[in-house]
This record gives C-alpha cells, sequence and structure tokens, in this order.
C-alpha cells in the first residue's frame, strides 16, 4: 500500500480521501528541515502547501518518492528540476484558491481605498477620526493588472462588475483573449503610466523577479494604490517604503513578502502599508477545494499511475493509464534498442503509432521511448525528465499518428536520425499486453527484447548461421532464442539471439571477422 506523508496544514479532507482511497498516510506538520530529511525516505508520496521546502537534499533523502503534490497553485517551493532529476513527478491544483485569491486581491484593494485597517484600529481606540480617513472610489478608475492568468482574469471580472476600467500587461495574454474579458492589453510602461490601482498576478521567474523595480515604480501615476497576493519578490520591497514614504504612492498591500515568514520588515508601520501573512488562499471553500483535489491526483497517481496538473510530466488520465501502461515497456524497449544500435550522435528521433496506438495519449509513450533512448547515454534520465534531457542535447523530437490501416492491431515505430542516415525498429503488443519487436530497419523479424541479446548484421550467404552458432559454442555461450530476418534473398540480413549471461568482447571480435558480417552488438534490455 503507497504511503503519503502531509507535511503542511491541509483540509482534513485530504486525510478523508487517502483514507477512502486505501492510501496509507501520515499527518505531520510544521516538521524542521531536519525532522523532514530523517522520515521522508519512508514515503512514496508527498502532500504539501507553501511551507514545506521540497528542496534537492530533502529530494536526495527521498529514496520511495513518486509524487510531490501542492495543495495549491505556486511550486516555487519545490526544486522541480532536482525532481525531474530523480523521476518524481511534481503536481499543482491551479484553480482551486483562484477566487478565493482573487477575492483577497480585491479586499485589499477597497482595503487601501478606504485605509480600512486604519480606521479599524483608530475607531477600536475610541478615537472616532472621521476626518482622518478619506478615502477614494474605485467605480471609474484604472486597474492595471500585471498578469491575466486565472487569478488575474477573476481580478479583471469582478473590477469590471466594480465598473473600473482594466488594463493588463501580460505577454500571452493573445489581444482575443483580451477582448474576450473585456480587457485592453497594454505594455508594462503603459499600464504604470494610467493606473490607478495596481494588482499583481504573475509567478516569480527570472522575468517577473523585481517587475516593480524602483524605476518602474517611479513611473506610476503619483497616488497610485499597489497590492500583491501573488509572490513576494515581484515587487522591490525597499524602493516601495521609500515611495510610500515620500508619498508618491498613496497605498501599498502585500500578501506575500520576499522573506516569509515576515517578522519584520521596514515596511511595518509605513503610514498607507497594509499586510496578510499570505492568506489569499486561506478559505475555508479554497482549503477544501485543492485538498480534496491534491489528495485524488496522489491517489490516482500511486493507485493507477494517472497524471493530472503534473509541472514535469505529460498528463495522462485515470481511463487512459491502464491502456497506456504496456505501451510504455514497449516504447522504453524499442528506445533502448534504437539507442544501442545507434550510430553517432543522436539528432532526430521520430516515435510513429499506427492502429490502436494511434488513439492514444502519445506523451507519456514518447517520454517512455526517449527514456530507453538515452538510457545507454545518461544514468539519471526517467520518464520524468528524459524530453527536457533530451531538448537539451539538442535532439529534434517528432510526434507522428498514423489513422491508415496497418498488418498489426497496433504498432510503435521509433526513427532515429544520426550523422549515419535514419535508423527504425517497430515493435507491437501481442494480446495488447506483451512487447514485441517486429521490425528492425525496416527488416522484418519478431523477437522479445529481454535480458543479453546480440545483434548481428550481415550478408545472406549460406553457412553463416552454423559458424556464429560454433562460435558461440566454443566461448560457451548459451543460445536461448534465434530470430532471423532479410531484405530479400541474398542481400542485408539480421540476426538477433537472446543468450544465457553477458557477452564478452572477444566473442564480438570473433562474430565481427566473420566472412560478410557488417555490424556486431551485444543488447541489454
Ligand atoms: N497569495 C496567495 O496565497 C496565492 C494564492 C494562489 C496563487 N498565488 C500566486 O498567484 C500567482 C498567479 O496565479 P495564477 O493561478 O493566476 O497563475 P496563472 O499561471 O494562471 O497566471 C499567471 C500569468 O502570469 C503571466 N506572466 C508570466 N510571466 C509574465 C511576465 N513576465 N509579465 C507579465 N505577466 C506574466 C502568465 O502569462 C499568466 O497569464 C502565482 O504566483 C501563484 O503562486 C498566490
Ligand atoms: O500559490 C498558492 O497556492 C498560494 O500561495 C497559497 O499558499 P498556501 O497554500 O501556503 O496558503
Amino acid at each position: 500500500m503507497p504511503k503519503v506523508l502531509i507535511s503542511d496544514k491541509m483540509s482534513p479532507k485530504a486525510a478523508a480521501i487517502f483514507k477512502e482511497r486505501g492510501v496509507e498516510f501520515d499527518e505531520k506538520p510544521g516538521l524542521t528541515k531536519d525532522e523532514l530529511k530523517a522520515i521522508i525516505g519512508q514515503y512514496d508520496g508527498l502532500a504539501i502547501r507553501s511551507a514545506t521546502k521540497v528542496t534537492a537534499d530533502i529530494l536526495e533523502a527521498a529514496t520511495n518518492l513518486k509524487v510531490v503534490g501542492r495543495a495549491g497553485i505556486g511550486v516555487d517551493n519545490v526544486d522541480i528540476p532536482s525532481a525531474s532529476a530523480k523521476g518524481v513527478v511534481v503536481m499543482n491544483t491551479p484553480f482551486g484558491n483562484s477566487i478565493t485569491t482573487a477575492e483577497h486581491a480585491i479586499a485589499l484593494m477597497f482595503a487601501l481605498a478606504r485605509q480600512l485597517p486604519e480606521a479599524d484600529a483608530s475607531t477600536q481606540a475610541g478615537k472616532w477620526e472621521k476626518n482622518r480617513f478619506m478615502g477614494v472610489e474605485v467605480t471609474g478608475k484604472t486597474l492595471g493588472l500585471i498578469g491575466a492568468g486565472n487569478i488575474g482574469s477573476i481580478v479583471a471580472e469582478r473590477a469590471l462588475g466594480l465598473k473600473m476600467k482594466v488594463v493588463a500587461f501580460d505577454p500571452f495574454l493573445t489581444p482575443e483573449r483580451a477582448e474576450d474579458i473585456g480587457i485592453e492589453k497594454v505594455e508594462l510602461d503603459q499600464l504604470l503610466a494610467r493606473a490607478d490601482f495596481i494588482t499583481l498576478h504573475t509567478p516569480l521567474t527570472d522575468s517577473t523577479r523585481n517587475i516593480l523595480s524602483r524605476d518602474n515604480l517611479l513611473k506610476t501615476k503619483k497616488g497610485v494604490r499597489i497590492v500583491n497576493c501573488a509572490r513576494g519578490g515581484l515587487i522591490d520591497e525597499a524602493a516601495l517604503k521609500e515611495l510610500l514614504d515620500s508619498g508618491h504612492i498613496a497605498g501599498a498591500a502585500l500578501d506575500v513578502f520576499v522573506t516569509e515568514p515576515a517578522h519584520e520588515s521596514p515596511l511595518f508601520g509605513t503610514p498607507g502599508f497594509i499586510s496578510t501573512p499570505h492568506l489569499g488562499a486561506s478559505t475555508d471553500e479554497a482549503q477544501v477545494n485543492v485538498a480534496i483535489q491534491v489528495a485524488e491526483q496522489i491517489s490516482d497517481f500511486l493507485l493507477s499511475g494517472a497524471v493530472t496538473n503534473a509541472l514535469n510530466v505529460p498528463s495522462l488520465s485515470a481511463e487512459e493509464a491502464p491502456r497506456v501502461r504496456p505501451y510504455i515497456e514497449l516504447a522504453e524497449k524499442l528506445g533502448l534498442l534504437a539507442g544501442q544500435l545507434a550510430k553517432g550522435a543522436i539528432s532526430h528521433v521520430t516515435v510513429e503509432v499506427e492502429g490502436a496506438a494511434a488513439e492514444l495519449n502519445i506523451k507519456p509513450i514518447t517520454s517512455a521511448v526517449i527514456t530507453g533512448l538515452m538510457r545507454p547515454i545518461s544514468d539519471t534520465v526517467n520518464m520524468v525528465n528524459a524530453v527536457h534531457i533530451a531538448r537539451e542535447r539538442d535532439i529534434g523530437i517528432a510526434e507522428v499518428r498514423h489513422e491508415r490501416e496497418t498488418d498489426y492491431h497496433t504498432l510503435l515505430r521509433v526513427t532515429v536520425k544520426t550523422e549515419e542516415g535514419e535508423r527504425s525498429v517497430a515493435g507491437t503488443l501481442f494480446g495488447m499486453k506483451h512487447p514485441r519487436l517486429v521490425e528492425l530497419f525496416g527488416i522484418k523479424v519478431e523477437a522479445d527484447l529481454d535480458g543479453s541479446m546480440l545483434f548481428i548484421a550481415n550478408e545472406d550467404k549460406p553457412g553463416f548461421i552454423g559458424k556464429v552458432g560454433s562460435a558461440l559454442g566454443e566461448a560457451n555461450v548459451n543460445i536461448g532464442t534465434f530470430h532471423l530476418g532479410r531484405r530479400g534473398q541474398g542481400g542485408e540480413a539480421i540476426l538477433l539471439l537472446s543468450v544465457d549471461g553477458d557477452i564478452a568482447d572477444p566473442l564480438l571480435w570473433t562474430l565481427c571477422k566473420l566472412d560478410g558480417v557488417k555490424d556486431v552488438k551485444a543488447l541489454r534490455f
């Protein structure tokens, strides 16, 4: 039974789902890094929010870990490259807390417009300072959204309902989508110059870090009010303090900080400054949503291999997973065969599917092909990082789905291009379960790809098979299965043998010297 650690405070709904699905779990929120490191090796899954830091050394200690599930959106607390390198799938729940976070941004916008926290504190202190707290209306004002994805779009919708004009800077927002939502797509400088209120809704990346730098803050309208419910690090906090003090910025509300938990900050106590302790996602509704989603996703993955909302591996539905699984084995074997037989650096791989395979999700099949293909040259390649590693090495990948009728009920073909040219291997599933090679370099040859094997390409000549058998016998190598194929009488022929035990180099040299031999290779599956 797979075992999951819930390492952050989460709605009890997550535990209830693990129990219902038959997944063992422990709930241990608030562990120190060392405590987490000491126990993480016991778990197959890890369910987190933003407090647990899934760093490279935690992942190093996580010897059984298969999946990290983030009950929420941001995954900047997870070292995704390290997780990918270890074959750990990282998932989030991209929509469960979006409405709640958008509402928090709107709430903070109103809090700034009417100075609600200060007015509350003053009133409860018995001061009744009616003349001190003069606010501004939001109606008719311009809201500038930096980032118009899930949360930004919901904020836009709410702001339009409040009769605001909404402009957005988001390089990935299409003009059509902007028109659909009823907002105006602008460049950042235009937004800074026009907005009365600015709200941020981007992840923290190299392109968004310090997007509201001192220079950009100075480009804003005097009296602007700024809300950040996305990630600390999007705004230069020191410059924000300076411009609040100078009166250029009328108000700023931060739910997120560069350093969290933010027990202290130069911004604290600054007039016009409001803060909340990363509460964007903290509503009953959002926490129930994300807890249910993350527990379902982790359970699905550990129990059936279904992949939902993963950030480092293609998705695979629970319904597809059992149908795709046998192809994963076939794909990895064909990739491994093609990789071992490739001569020179691989520059391109084409994965073709025909028959029943053409109806499936091809992405995981491609990942498995590339995993097999790279296995001889990389110890760390796995289904999660294979395509990424291939791209880093400038290996082009193409996927082709054929609707045509074939000799086989289902067929997968892998074609590898090197400086020596293109070579392809193809396989099928016997009984839709068992992987079997059916074609090698365009020659029909059927074989199971298992254990230790010997590949020989030769000219089709009488007596050749006997010489191979003798050479193996003399080297005391027992032949398990023997598969033959040829391009035509007297043409190129292929021998594929499964043998007991390893094939030593001297035997390979002997075989290479046989008359008519073009290529010899010991293969491992
Ligand atoms: N405060 C909280 O508790 C809380 C809760 C939920 C989400 N968040 C954070 O809110 C952020 C947004 O979440 P989302 O669900 O809307 O994400 P999303 O991926 O749907 O949207 C992000 C948008 O940012 C845009 N973007 C990326 N780079 C950009 C750049 N350089 N300039 C401008 N726009 C850029 C993207 O195109 C995308 O449209 C995330 O960082 C998430 O972690 C915070
Ligand atoms: O990215 C998110 O989903 C938010 O930052 C929420 O974080 P939390 O789960 O720690 O509240």
